[in-house]
């Protein structure tokens, strides 16, 4: 199938090499500012993590990124369009709410998808068994969705909205409802959109996703940007720990910055200290060995996405919990 992304997109008389741009977007329901000042742009064959607690705004997000909800202020263009629905063929968008006609078998439902985005029947058809052989659900092909679990049910409706080839995907909360065997297809299944140059957005709660597969993130907290860039920028927010573990006691521990004891077992404890950013573990170790400090153990701990995520916008995920 034929790469369609253009590496640079004419629209007027600018011109930018980002699929998707959002500037200022701001958005109220009735006096409640979901979202407020949200900014991004995606390149071509990015994978882009959308995170945030529950309530962040992720989900309003993409809906006015896709034309389906108004802002209230700001600018959108997708695929160089102002309206994603002047676009929608070369779009797949997944839903956060899902939904089949469970009469249909999943050859018919993504044969139907494909259709709507312009394919002809015998080729939607095609591509249909094709991506259910190869994702696993050939055996069912032909089986009423309302026998399937929901998780399969979900992995119809994922490759429903691939079959056409669209250039930009967007994925609202894909791996939630799927077991971990069928959150690992997923995973391959947005790695291949990469490698065959498509383009892919996803929201997701959970870290792990998005540590592995995207190139950059936006993390949202109550309707606000904390944070946009790679992965690896997000890791660096935080400082790596190093983990000592000892049976001498705390008192007999150099005076290190953060230090606290994690655990406790067996007459060993472990503590932990934070390590600046150029510091040297060996340094921090020569130190304890100086003060008669008897060492069982060190690891050096790198902050995960996960880490950051609590780090940025815990506090949102705990003040809206505490507001609901
Ligand atoms: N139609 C609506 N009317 C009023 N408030 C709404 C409406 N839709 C969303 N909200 C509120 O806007 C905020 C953002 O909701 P949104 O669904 O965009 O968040 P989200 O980050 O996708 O959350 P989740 O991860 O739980 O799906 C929430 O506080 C939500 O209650």
């Amino acid at each position: 199938m034929p790469i369609k992304n253009q590496a640079i997109i004419t629209r007027g008389a600018c011109v930018t090499d980002h699929l998707v741009e959002l500037e200022g977007i701001e958005k109220r329901y009735g006096r409640f500012k979901a979202v407020n000042g949200v900014s991004m742009a995606v390149k071509p064959g990015e994978i882009f993590g959308f995170l945030g607690p529950n309530g962040a705004g992720k989900t309003t997000v993409i809906r006015i990124l896709l034309d389906i909800l108004q802002p209230d202020r700001g600018r959108r263009q997708v695929l160089g369009a102002e309206s994603a629905l002047s676009v929608g063929d070369r779009i797949g968008y997944l839903p956060e709410e899902r939904g089949l006609y469970k009469a249909m078998t999943p050859v018919n439902a993504i044969t139907y998808f494909a259709r709507l985005k312009g394919m002809k029947a015998a080729h939607a058809k095609e591509r249909a068994r094709e991506l259910l052989e190869r994702y696993g659900l050939s055996a069912v092909a032909d089986k009423p969705i309302k026998t399937f679990s929901k998780g399969m049910a979900q992995k119809v409706q994922v490759l429903s909205c691939v079959a056409h080839d669209p250039e930009v995907v967007i994925l609202d909360e894909p791996f939630s409802g799927l077991d971990p065997v069928n959150q690992q297809v997923l995973e391959e299944l947005i790695c291949a959109l990469r490698d065959a140059g498509r383009t892919v957005i996803f929201s997701t709660h959970v870290m792990q996703h998005a540590e592995r597969l995207c190139d950059r993130v936006i993390m949202i907290g109550r309707g606000e940007t904390r944070f946009l860039g790679t992965v690896d920028e997000a890791r660096a927010r935080l400082p790596r720990r190093l983990r000592l573990t000892t049976d001498s006691t705390a008192s007999a521990l150099p005076a290190l910055p953060g230090l606290e004891k994690v655990a406790e077992a067996d007459g060993h404890a472990t503590y932990e200290t934070r390590l600046a950013a150029q510091q040297s573990v060996q340094q921090i170790l020569k130190q304890c060995l100086d003060s008669g400090v008897d060492l069982s153990g060190f690891t050096v701990i790198e902050p995960t996405l996960h880490d950051v995520f609590v780090d940025l916008v815990g506090e949102d995920a705990r003040q809206a919990r505490t507001a609901a």
